[in-house]
């Protein structure tokens, strides 16, 4: 397996040169476009793995998977979606432009950036205590207690979020977020700054492919219910206005960042991590993408 994995990321290699390292977040365009790494990890503990598995970057939008796990146990499947939809949307991550329309009240979905400001909003916890609360669950759920955030894209994305800073204001006008726009963005921009490896995605992964099994509580929902939230959203919203070719083409679960990383589940299999920071013009990795669909054939994991 870890065979097939190397020959898979050297067969698409050559996808580099149709992608760029993200720098609109100044920080992250040190990114080294050439590393490239992957790991599956099953659900029989096993941890398949090859190329740069072990690079750290920024978890990104990756993030928002787990901003909307934490807002459904903290608040339940309807409050959370009365202030965010279900739809997926042909729009980039980062549109604002549909909020001021009379007829919409809310964002299309909880993986583009407006509605994980959203749910965001909804985890509980005050200042701090929000993001550590996050932090603790990305740690737990990858069975990593080391991973921690980068303080460099942290302020980096703070002092350039602007067009974040004008949703989290546009829907704190719409009725839609209580409390300290400010201090939710700040938790925001940190949730996107935590750093993980193709490791990590793969084991928080298979974490959901195992039907979020394994956490104390669930508060008000339950696993069965939070998994097929999350792995719905993630089929038809996890890679932006490219969900749809992209169930066509790969058809497994996934959900990308600008930081490179695509994290795909399996149900009831595997999960997966990918890394390959090269962005294509709708913000996924490249080489991610390139890999994603080769696993997906070789292995038989489309779901469609
Ligand atoms: N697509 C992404 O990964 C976007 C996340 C990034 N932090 C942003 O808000 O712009």
């Amino acid at each position: 397996m870890d065979n097939l994995l190397m020959e898979i990321i050297e067969r698409n290699r050559n996808l580099v040169r149709n992608g760029k390292v993200a720098d609109y977040i100044p920080a992250l365009g040190k990114a080294n476009p050439e590393d490239i790494g992957v790991c599956v990890a099953d659900l029989e503990g096993n941890i398949y793995k090859a190329g740069k598995y072990n690079k750290k970057f920024t978890i990104q939008s990756i993030s928002k998977v787990i901003g909307l796990m934490l807002a459904l146990i903290d608040n339940g499947q309807d409050r959370v979606f009365e202030k965010v939809g279900y739809e997926g949307t042909d729009e980039p991550f980062n549109t604002l432009y549909k909020l001021d329309l009379p007829h919409v009240f809310k964002p299309a979905n909880p993986m583009i950036n407006s509605g994980a400001i959203i749910t965001t909003s909804l985890v509980k916890g005050n200042g701090e205590e929000k993001f550590e609360r996050i932090l603790a669950l990305i740690r737990k759920i990858a069975d990593n207690p080391s991973i921690d955030y980068n303080h460099e894209v942290y302020m980096s994305e703070k002092s350039t979020g602007h067009k974040n800073r004008a949703m989290g204001y546009m829907m704190k006008s719409m009725g839609l977020i209580n409390g300290d726009v400010e201090s939710i963005l700040d938790c925001y921009f940190k949730q996107c700054s935590i750093e993980v490896d193709a490791v990590d995605l793969s084991k928080i992964g298979a974490f959901i492919a195992n039907n979020c099994k394994g956490l104390d509580a669930y508060g008000k929902i339950d696993r069965e219910k939070l998994t097929s939230i999350l792995v719905g959203i993630m089929s038809t919203c996890g890679m932006y206005n490219f969900s749809s070719r992209y169930a066509v083409e790969v058809g497994i679960p996934s959900k990308s960042g600008v930081g490179g990383g695509i994290m795909g589940v399996v149900k009831s299999k595997m999960g997966i991590g990918v890394y390959g920071p090269a962005l294509d013009e709708n913000g996924n990795s490249s080489v991610g993408y390139g890999i994603m669909k080769d696993l997906s054939r070789e292995l038989k994991l489309n779901l469609f």
